[in-house]
């Protein structure tokens, strides 16, 4: 079920100053901003080769990312993003599993314009997973 790992995601309170230190101290290429209101953040990504690293900000007052920031002030790891084929087919096999799907269980459609589902932190070993359509 599980194909490749297409993002890391670090919770940032300034994405600007995010943005900065991949592009100046890293040397990494780093995309334009893009609002996503629908998902509550902001998000950048730096493309690795190998995966991307998506950088979030909060956006609005109903961020999900929120309490984390307030929890990890200075950023931090958010979210791992695997790929797979059939995001219908993961969602009901985890669900029989005991998984918890976050949400109303149906995918929304995610920054890469594909559809994406979150899996609960606490079934995935402390980490918050994120399931996007290849
Ligand atoms: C840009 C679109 C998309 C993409 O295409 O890439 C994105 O990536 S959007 C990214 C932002 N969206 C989301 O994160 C959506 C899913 N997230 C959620 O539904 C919630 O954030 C959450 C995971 C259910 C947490 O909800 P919250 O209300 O903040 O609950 P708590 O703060 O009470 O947390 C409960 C519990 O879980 C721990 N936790 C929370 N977040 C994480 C995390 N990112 N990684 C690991 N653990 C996490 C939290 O610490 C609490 O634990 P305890 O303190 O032990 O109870
Ligand atoms: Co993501």
């Amino acid at each position: 079920m599980l194909g490749r790992l297409n993002h890391v995601a670090i919770a940032v309170p300034d994405l600007q100053a995010a943005a900065a230190v991949y592009r100046d101290t890293l040397g990494a290429r780093v995309s334009a901003a893009q609002a996503l209101p629908e998902h509550g953040v902001t998000v950048v990504f730096i493309d690795t080769g190998n995966t991307k690293i998506e950088l979030l900000e909060p956006l609005g007052e109903a961020s999900p990312i929120t309490a984390f920031l307030e929890k990890n002030p200075s950023g931090g790891m958010h979210h791992v993003c695997y790929e797979v084929d059939d995001i219908l087919a993961a969602r009901d096999r985890l669900q029989a599993s005991g998984a918890r799907v976050l949400g109303d269980g149906n995918p929304r459609i995610g920054a890469h314009g594909k559809p994406v589902l979150f899996l609960h932190p606490k079934d995935f070993l402390g980490t918050l997973v994120e399931l996007e359509q290849a």
